[in-house]
């Protein structure tokens, strides 16, 4: 079997994009979804595996830029729209595929890849950590109440065209971003993205709906959300559906979650994909019917460890020399003393001995503050070799806000 492996060219796309669809499950996009995944595709970054005239396998990735501990924004391919043909799997084609993208993104300078895994299992070998969770909920509308901070009452709110309040919107977000580890720059090409909404991926839904928090006239809160009616012989029993929500303070947040909890025949709120330490689960009356799941989200890797390690900032004075494993991509093994403090880093290559001993997968796994040094070691994940590094290095990775993806891509 000859393969060949190359970016795309014009007129690849379709083609490619079916083996993806095909490998997934089979089930074509709908219209508007499929053209929203071709205007965001980059071309240029997107490789394909041919056996033949046949695509075998896909990956792109986005040129990102992402939130990191200190605020700055950080270049970062996201990786995305991988895939094998069912019948070309365990043959080493993601491998390959693998290989050819870092060496790329390196090679572009992103010190930093990140992904959301179909299935966690698939990466880590590859060098990702996972870097941040999600929290998923399910309301009891009907028994929780939410206390209201101060400030609540003076937010209106209003049903809107998310169309027309689009840019608003995107602005309130892009305030947001340096604000939280995680999060991700708005590329153009995104926005409008966010109001696909097609029939046929509603399930009984109604269309997305946008509410508009504002205090003073200004725009302080947003929220997308679809409603779900439904009906036994106990009377209405409807969900709320928020699928996104963005607001500046805990008030903003409240008014609009209070809206969702008091929303007639619905008897439940659904919050899909919140930040692990979302407010309102300080300000509900009864946590245990909010039914709180954690998973996975956003799985991060350091491409080049000096600049990634540089591009952040340290909660606490930091001095550690790090010996770091990456068979995947080598140019990272070794040892790196990183120096820095919270207004800046310097992370070099050094002869001398080292403090820490782990694998470029638990320095991505730390990298945002979501995890800490400690509890990798804890794990067996990292090896102190001098006594008190792991405690100091630890606190120093730390981030005071829970870093949080959004959104999937
Ligand atoms: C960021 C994203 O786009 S996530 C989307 C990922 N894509 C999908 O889930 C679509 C459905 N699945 C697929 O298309 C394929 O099975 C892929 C892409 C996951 C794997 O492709 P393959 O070409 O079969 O992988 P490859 O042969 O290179 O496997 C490399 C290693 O990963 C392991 N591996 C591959 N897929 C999986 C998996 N789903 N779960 C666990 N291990 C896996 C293989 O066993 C192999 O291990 P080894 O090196 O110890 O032998």
């Amino acid at each position: 079997m000859t393969l060949d492996i190359r970016t795309l060219e014009p007129g690849d796309w379709d083609r490619w994009f079916s083996a993806l669809e095909l490998a997934f499950g089979g089930v074509r996009e709908a219209p508007q979804e499929r053209e929203f995944d071709q205007s965001v595709t980059e071309t240029e970054r997107s490789i394909g595996v041919w056996d033949g005239d046949r695509v075998v396998g896909t990956a792109g990735a986005f040129s990102f830029r992402l939130a990191v501990p200190g605020g700055a924004l950080v270049p970062a391919a996201g990786v995305t729209m991988v895939s094998v043909a069912p019948t070309h799997r365990r043959r080493g084609i993601l491998t390959s595929m693998m290989r050819r993208q870092l060496d790329d993104v390196r090679a572009l300078g992103e010190p930093l890849a990140v992904l959301t895994a179909s299935e966690p299992e698939i990466y880590g070998r590859f060098g990702y950590g996972i870097a941040t969770l999600q929290l998923g909920a399910e309301i009891d509308s009907t028994r929780v109440r939410l206390a209201a901070p101060a400030g609540t009452d003076d937010v209106r709110l209003h049903l809107v065209d998310g169309k027309e309040t689009l840019e608003r919107c995107e602005e309130l977000y892009a305030r947001l971003v340096p604000q939280r580890p995680g999060m991700l720059a708005r590329l153009e090409t995104w926005k409008p993205g966010f109001l696909v909404d097609p029939p046929e991926d509603r399930e009984g839904a109604s269309p997305l709906q946008c509410l508009l928090a504002e205090r003073d006239g200004e725009l302080v809160g947003y929220a997308r959300f679809r409603t779900k009616p439904d009906w036994d012989s106990a009377g209405p029993r409807g969900t709320v559906k928020v699928q996104h929500m963005d607001a500046v303070d805990a008030a903003a947040q409240t008014a609009m979650l209070r809206h969702f909890l008091s929303m007639d025949l619905m008897a439940k709120v659904e919050l899909r994909n919140r930040p692990v330490d979302d407010a309102w689960q300080h300000l509900v009356s009864d946590i245990r019917r909010c039914d709180l799941r954690l998973r996975d989200s956003l799985h991060l890797r350091p491409v080049e460890v000096g600049a990634a390690l540089e591009a952040r900032t340290y909660r606490t004075p930091v001095d550690v020399v790090f010996e770091v494993s990456d068979p995947f991509c080598p140019w990272n093994e070794g040892r790196w003393r990183l120096t820095g403090d919270s207004l800046g880093a310097s992370c070099k290559r050094t002869e001398d001995a080292a403090d820490l001993s782990l694998s470029v997968r638990e320095l991505g796994a730390a990298y945002l503050g979501g995890f800490t040094l400690t509890a990798l070691a804890a794990a067996g994940r990292v090896r102190e070799l001098r006594a008190g590094a792991l405690a100091s290095a630890s606190l120093a990775f730390g981030s005071d806000v829970a870093p949080w993806l959004p959104h999937g891509f």
